[in-house]
């Protein structure tokens, strides 16, 4: 009897190896009591290490600090990093990720300490470091957010007491521009006190994180009530929250504003963080949610006054998630330059109109409203893909210069500054 299970066992083992049975154990539960895990479990010789992997027929399984990983046999192959593979001078890949045979599969694996190598069928060996398989996983990343923030209404904010950042310190020292960007990454919002106000030193704060993002409005914007362009941010009038150039497939990563003058009444700012909106309708109505993030829309521009003729449009949907951890990354919302509907049936567009207003009360409550009267001198950045601005209609004669920033320069420099961004 004890023969007879031997040589079956011995028989599944060979089958086991040549890559035939994938879950023995599972279709074989008094057998696996037997013959516990050992059998097709890896473990290390240090048990202090805690590490375990099953070589699959299709992938590659490994349990380390307290984490279950599935690897592809092509992307374990892809992602070698022998001098042959990988220029680690350039951080770029040299092997050609189509050569690999698609149905490759290790003819070996080891572990040594925390390394693992693999012995691929032409001989090629590969090393992965444990931590960095954790680290690089598809399980290790779900975990984790790109980007660390801080939700806040009206509330949370002013609580918080975020500290200005003083001209000087913010050109002339890496402490101040640090302390900067992490607050604006983290809320979303930042300024930078006792600027001259003239469009030149807003322009060199500007240049001191980020390269300047030029578009239709020019490089460094300096605008009035004059109706020099086609759109009611150059009038008198109250803006409803929304964010800018919805109408771009790229819309504007950051949003720099300087009031270099104001004499008459009104032209407060408003504030609201669109984040922490789309929070409360995931926790009140996740479907709503899902919703926004899923149907596509336009939004456009169509200018033709004086000598300017644009007509830009931009799709993509209210909320941006990454779709492996659900984070979002990006609001665009901006009811004045939405466009004609027509990506979704009729009884799906009832369904977005429903979440919608849902998003839109909760951008509308007043305990969601940061208001915030710019001064000459106080110069504040937005994050254009989280933070809704607004303003109050105004008298008299208002100035504001500002431009825009390339989102992926400011990430650089936060990244450059040691920030997770
Ligand atoms: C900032 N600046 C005055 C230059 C442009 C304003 C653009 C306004 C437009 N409705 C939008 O939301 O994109
Ligand atoms: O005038 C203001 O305060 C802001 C207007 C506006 O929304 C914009 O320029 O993008
Ligand atoms: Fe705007």
């Amino acid at each position: 009897m004890w023969c007879c299970r031997l040589s079956h066992l011995q028989s599944r083992l060979q089958d086991l190896l040549r890559g035939r049975v994938t879950c023995w154990a599972l279709q074989q539960p008094n057998f696996k009591s037997l013959f516990p895990l050992a059998i097709h479990w890896h473990h290390t010789a240090s048990k202090s290490l805690n590490c375990v992997w099953q070589q699959h027929e299709d992938h590659f399984e490994l349990q380390y600090a307290n984490t279950v990983m599935r690897f592809d046999y092509v992307w374990l192959r892809d992602h070698c990093l022998s001098a042959s593979c990988y220029n680690s001078k350039t951080h770029q890949r040299s092997l050609d990720t189509a050569s690999v045979d698609l149905c490759i599969q290790p003819k070996t694996i080891r572990l040594d300490e925390t390394t693992l190598f693999f012995t691929w069928p032409d001989g090629h060996v590969t090393r992965y470091d444990l931590d960095w398989l954790v680290k690089n996983s598809y399980e290790g990343q779900k975990q984790k957010v790109i980007q660390p923030r801080i939700l806040w209404n009206a509330e949370i904010y002013q609580q918080a007491q975020v500290p200005s950042v003083d001209f000087q310190s913010f050109l002339e020292t890496k402490e101040g521009l640090k302390n900067f960007l992490q607050n604006f990454l983290l809320y979303g919002i930042a300024f930078v006190e006792n600027v001259p106000p003239t469009q030149e030193h807003t322009e060199k704060l500007a240049e001191r994180i980020s390269l300047i993002r030029e578009t239709i409005y020019g490089r460094m914007w300096y605008f009035t009530s004059d109706f020099s362009r086609g759109d009611t941010a150059y009038t008198k009038l109250a803006l409803d929250r929304h964010t800018d150039t919805t109408y771009f497939q790229e819309p504007c990563g950051i949003q720099v504003f300087h009031c270099l003058k104001h004499e008459g009444t009104g032209g407060r700012t408003l504030l609201v963080d669109g984040f922490y909106a789309a929070e409360q309708v995931l926790q009140k109505a996740p479907e709503e949610f899902e919703l926004l993030s899923k149907v596509p829309l336009k939004h456009e521009y169509i200018e033709n006054v004086g000598e300017c003729h644009n007509h830009m449009i931009g799709v993509g949907p209210v909320l941006n998630i990454y779709p492996w951890n659900k984070e979002l990354y990006m609001i665009r919302y901006n009811n004045y330059d939405r466009a004609v509907i027509n990506t979704v049936p009729y009884d799906v567009v009832h369904r977005w109109y429903t979440a919608h207003r849902t998003l839109t009360i909760e951008l509308r409550k007043p305990e969601n409203e940061f208001w915030v009267k710019l001064k000459p001198g106080r110069v504040l950045f937005i994050d254009n893909w989280r933070v809704l601005h607004g303003r109050e209609s105004f008298t008299g004669y208002r100035q504001l210069c500002g431009c825009y920033l390339t989102r992926d320069d400011v990430l650089n420099t936060a990244r450059l500054l040691g920030l997770q961004a």
